[in-house]
């Protein structure tokens, strides 16, 4: 049984916003998933539904083989969640708010090993209020972990934190995960899904655009030369088949599917007119690239 299946979920608010217009996917166990998408693509309403916070409008979702508003009581004790405005109380230190939720726990992890994984051993006396906006994000964490959850909902889990600790964060997901416990994670930051996810979903305007493992998304989209517009655009025969070339703003493009190739055309060409080739640049396709042309599309509008 998958942590968690979403099958033909639609979500339209009052008022008539179709925010999440039939998407499906699934999170296995061991797994990290990535919700990808542009601002306003239906994340966070897609997010709520699987917390229980939200009923879907139609389609089903199931959280550890349950209905998550239905069997919260079953489900939520089993889920760690940290979503974007954590809403621990600002007076209570870090030690008490850590105490306070394991008390409400059937099967705590110690808080003393939380606070070691997230690093907040010099702050267990600080209150929450008087936190960073990194290391409020740590304690946020350090709750979520406390249930030994597994499934973990991380909406946005490294916002406001520094390189370092955003590296962190990913090493504790991966521990997580080894152990056994599926992710599911919304994120802005490409380079966070390209390093967690084993599978994600890219979301625009409340469908899903791509889905599967990062080289399936990657897939079928092209890589990019680009060099100053100063310096000429090669013509046709001087490219590799199938390749092609505009000017975008200042820069010539080349968009092609064999970077190697169509990089030793390009030289070649620049060689033969005897022409620097300022500001060179040869890109794989990536997450980032597909993520763009996919955002750029008009087609799920
Ligand atoms: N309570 C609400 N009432 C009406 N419309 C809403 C409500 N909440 C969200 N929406 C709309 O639903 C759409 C999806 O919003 P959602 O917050 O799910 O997107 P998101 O992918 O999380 O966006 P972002 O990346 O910008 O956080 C947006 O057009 C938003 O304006």
């Amino acid at each position: 049984m998958d942590a968690v299946e979403v099958r033909d979920l639609q979500r339209t608010y009052s008022g008539g916003v179709r925010a999440v217009r039939g998407i499906s996917f699934t999170v296995g166990r061991g797994e990290v998933f990535g919700l990808l998408g542009t601002n306003g693509a239906g994340k966070t309403s897609t997010v709520d539904v699987v917390t229980g916070l939200a009923r879907p409008s139609a389609g089903t979702v199931r959280v550890l083989g349950h209905d998550p508003v239905r069997d919260r009581r079953l489900v939520r004790p089993r889920t760690g969640v940290v979503l974007q405005s954590g809403n621990l109380p600002g007076d209570l230190t870090v030690a008490e708010s850590l105490q306070m939720w394991s008390g409400t726990l059937t099967r705590s992890r110690p808080t003393a090993e939380v606070v070691e994984v997230v690093g907040l051993q010099h702050k267990l006396d600080a209150t929450v209020k008087s936190l960073s906006g990194g290391e409020r994000r740590r304690v946020d964490l350090a709750v979520a972990l406390l249930g030994r959850p597994e499934l973990l909902v991380l909406d946005e889990p490294t916002t406001g934190l520094d390189a370092q600790s955003r590296r962190a964060v990913w090493g504790l997901v991966r521990h997580l995960v080894d152990e056994g416990t599926a992710v599911l994670l919304t994120t802005h930051h490409l380079e966070e899904a390209e390093e967690l996810s084993d599978r994600l979903a890219i979301m625009h305007r409340g469908l899903v655009a791509a889905e599967g493992t990062i080289s399936d998304v990657v897939a079928g989209h092209r890589s990019e030369i680009r060099w100053a517009a100063s310096a000429g655009r090669p013509a046709a025969a001087d490219l590799d088949p199938g390749d092609t070339v505009t000017v975008d703003g200042r820069h010539v493009v080349v968009r092609t599917d064999h970077l190697q190739r169509s990089l030793s055309r390009v030289l070649a060409w620049a060689d033969a007119q005897d022409a620097a080739l300022p500001g060179l640049q040869a890109v794989p396709a990536s997450l980032e690239t597909a993520f763009l042309e996919l955002a750029a599309t008009e087609e799920a509008a």
